[in-house]
């Protein structure tokens, strides 16, 4: 997965141990054609280099931060505290605990420090949040959400038919 794309999304994450997760951040990405840059920032184990990324960040081009990591998931929040971007937390789920200590790292921000967090694992969740980000001020991108939000109501009209057929009883129906 690679993209010639202008470099718009910073997708980060406090070890390669994320990278299973986080993966379907840039899958989403790489599908809308939005350009992003992957990299290891930890606020634990690189506490001055992540104060440094997020603070050159803006600066650097990038208009939207995805940030994800596991336990206590203190990265997001840190960068968020860093940079004017919009800042994505994505709680990673590890061995203990199931996810739950970083998604409550993540979600609990204080006033004024907004994280959008979304779901244990949701990575591509976080994705698709930073498209519709950049595509409220890029029509062509709009365009292009537009089209994918249609192609889930399609796959949903088809799982209607596939299940009125399994329980052979006719529902309502919609779609075509
Ligand atoms: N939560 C954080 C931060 C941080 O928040 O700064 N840095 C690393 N980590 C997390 O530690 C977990 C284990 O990392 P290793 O697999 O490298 O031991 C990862 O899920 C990472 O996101």
């Amino acid at each position: 997965m690679s993209t010639t794309a202008t470099v718009r999304v910073g997708l980060v994450m406090g070890s390669d141990s994320d990278w299973p997760v986080m993966e379907e951040a840039a899958k989403a990405l790489a599908e809308f054609g939005v350009g992003f840059e992957a990299d290891v920032v930890s606020a634990h184990r690189m506490p001055h280099d992540m104060v440094a990324w997020g603070a050159a960040a803006a600066e650097r081009g990038l208009q939207v931060v995805i940030a994800g990591a596991g336990g206590a998931a203190h990265l997001p929040g840190m960068l968020a505290s860093v940079t004017p971007l919009p800042v994505i937390g994505v709680p990673v789920p590890l061995r203990y605990l199931d996810g739950m200590d970083s998604l409550l790292s993540i979600v609990q921000m204080p006033a004024g420090v907004p994280v959008a967090t979304v779901s244990i694992g949701g990575a591509r969740n976080a994705g698709l949040l930073a498209v519709r980000i950049l595509a409220a001020g890029d029509p062509e991108l709009r365009e292009k959400m537009v089209a994918f939000q249609e192609s889930l109501r399609q796959t949903a009209y088809d799982k209607g038919a596939a299940l009125r057929a399994r329980a052979g009883r006719a529902g309502v129906g919609f779609g075509s």
